[in-house]
């Protein structure tokens, strides 16, 4: 089993990657400069990728994570994450279930499933899930579709659940605080980290705010 206070751990600042802003830098530079500035779990996220390249990308991040310290899942595809020893993978609710991702990838790996419910929060609970990615919890450029989960939703999947969850969807440093008292482990982020043009710089200072929002 993956050590579940590494997972609650990593929640606190989780950054999912998007390569619309390299701007000149490699994906490996952007992931290297959001984990030193305090990042504390890595997604692959790249919604146009063939496997064959989510397993390219990710074999060049699995071993800076792991030199980090910090879990690296890949979103989506289970058969990506093996091929690439991945940490694990995160699937939604139009993904493959928790349980055949669990089942493909074994009790070592971590299974993280996107919810808006409380229904499916504990399905997934239930399922076998790591932990829980809550959104959208404000509207967002990077996913035009998500559908909002109102700030009582997130509460209520909080108390209701023993894994950890971290909330997704809109935040930044002017959202970010809003976050306090939800009972969440923390915040996942794409455009706030990797549009940034000092991404460490930005990671910095939305762990600080991060951390004062959640104590
Ligand atoms: C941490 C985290 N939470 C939620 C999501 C969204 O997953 P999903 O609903 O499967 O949507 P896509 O990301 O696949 O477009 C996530 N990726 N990460
Ligand atoms: C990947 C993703 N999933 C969401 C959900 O609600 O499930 S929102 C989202 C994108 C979040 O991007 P940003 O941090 O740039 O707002
Ligand atoms: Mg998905």
């Amino acid at each position: 089993m993956y050590p579940r206070d590494r997972i609650r751990e990593g929640m606190r600042l989780y950054a999912v990657t998007d390569d619309a802003w390299l701007d000149g830098r490699t994906l490996a530079e952007c992931v290297e400069q959001a984990i030193a500035g305090g990042a504390t779990f890595v997604q692959l996220r790249d919604k146009r990728a063939s496997t064959e390249e989510l397993v390219a990308t990710a074999e060049a991040l699995v071993p800076l994570c792991r030199k980090a310290g910090v879990p690296f899942v890949v979103n989506d595809d289970v058969e990506a994450a093996i091929a690439a020893d991945a940490d694990g993978v995160h699937v939604g609710q139009d993904d493959m279930a928790c349980a055949s991702a669990r089942a493909a990838l074994g009790s070592g790996k971590i299974v993280g499933v996107s919810v808006q419910t409380l229904e499916e929060a504990l399905e997934a609970e239930a399922a076998g899930a790591d932990y829980l990615g809550v959104g959208a919890m404000f509207g967002t450029p990077t996913k035009p579709e998500a559908v909002d989960v109102g700030f009582d939703e997130l509460r209520r999947i909080c108390a209701a659940v023993g894994i950890p969850v971290v909330a997704i969807g809109g935040l930044n440093a002017s959202t970010v605080p809003a976050l306090g008292g939800c009972g969440v482990d923390g915040a996942a982020v794409v455009s706030a980290i990797f549009a940034a043009p000092d991404i460490e710089a930005s990671t910095k200072r939305l762990r600080i705010l991060v951390d004062e929002a959640l104590g």
